[in-house]
């Protein structure tokens, strides 16, 4: 894995990134976030757009980045649209889906976007991103302007088999990725391992920074475990978690530095 130089913070390198999510429903609730968020220990923001109410107004996205920006100027922004079937609230055709981010990306505004490896793509042919994906466009429109595209794909349900987590990043990185996401959900202690492990053999064999997480209480050894392993970012709280098993950032920040080797 090549770490990743963005605004300064180096990912992939050292202590992982620590990254907490946004989400506010309305302008004073996010913004309200925003300002806690300036006395934690942090380094991204991930502001969930899909639980803002008026997400399909591009002039409101807009303001929310730039006051974003100007509230927590050295913080690096990820934008993040989930839909409901990858565990958010977000609820857009695909289309609309691919032009929200298109906004977002030609306005400049965020340094990192999130962009769901599967979008638009018939789930039982799960191969078929790399030559069809209505996400390639996007993803060279990201390297022109310089935004960095975290791919990502999320189980809810379960933790694929590990050789699949494994294809799953590699396909990411083959489409040209900055940085691959897996977010999974164990069952069992073996699940955590399996995450744990694919995590490891990504980071030596491909050469984008990964970000990996087994959610819930049974993974949450995976948040902490990032230097280990070889996730280069983590997400916590502060206030409301937008997935189950994030902990606290202080709390979190304060055991990442315990850990560092
Ligand atoms: O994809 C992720 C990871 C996440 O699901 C987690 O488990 O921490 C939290 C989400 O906000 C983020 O977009």
């Amino acid at each position: 894995m090549k770490p990743l130089t963005i605004r300064g913070k180096k990912l992939g390198e050292g202590i992982p990134k620590l990254c907490i999510p946004i989400t506010g429903r309305d302008e004073p609730d996010i913004l309200e976030a925003a300002g806690r968020i300036t006395g934690l220990p942090h380094d991204v923001i991930e502001w969930r757009a899909d639980h803002f109410r008026n997400v399909a107004k591009p002039e409101e996205v807009r303001k929310i980045l730039a006051q974003l920006r100007q509230v927590l100027p050295g913080s690096l922004i990820l934008f993040t649209f989930r839909t409901m079937q990858e565990g958010g609230k977000g609820d857009l055709s695909a289309e609309d889906y691919l032009a929200l981010n298109e906004m977002v990306l030609r306005s400049g505004m965020a340094d990192l976007l999130d962009l769901e490896l599967y979008t638009g793509t018939d789930p039982a042919m799960p191969e078929d991103p790399l030559s069809s994906s209505p996400l390639l466009p996007l993803l060279s429109l990201a390297r022109q302007k310089g935004t960095y595209v975290i791919l990502s794909s999320h189980d809810f349900e379960k933790t694929p088999p590990e050789a699949e987590l494994l294809s799953r990043l590699s396909l990411m990185e083959s489409m040209g990725c900055g940085i691959a996401k897996l977010a999974v959900m164990p069952r069992t202690k073996k699940d955590v391992l399996a995450l744990l492990s694919a995590t490891l053999r990504a980071s030596e064999s491909l050469s984008c920074p990964i970000i990996t997480m087994s959610m819930g209480p049974l993974g949450v050894i995976s948040r902490a475990a990032g230097e280990f392993f070889g996730s280069c970012l983590t997400f916590g709280t502060a206030g409301q978690a937008s997935a189950p098993g994030q902990l606290d950032a202080e709390k979190l920040a304060g055991i990442l530095r315990l850990l560092h080797t």
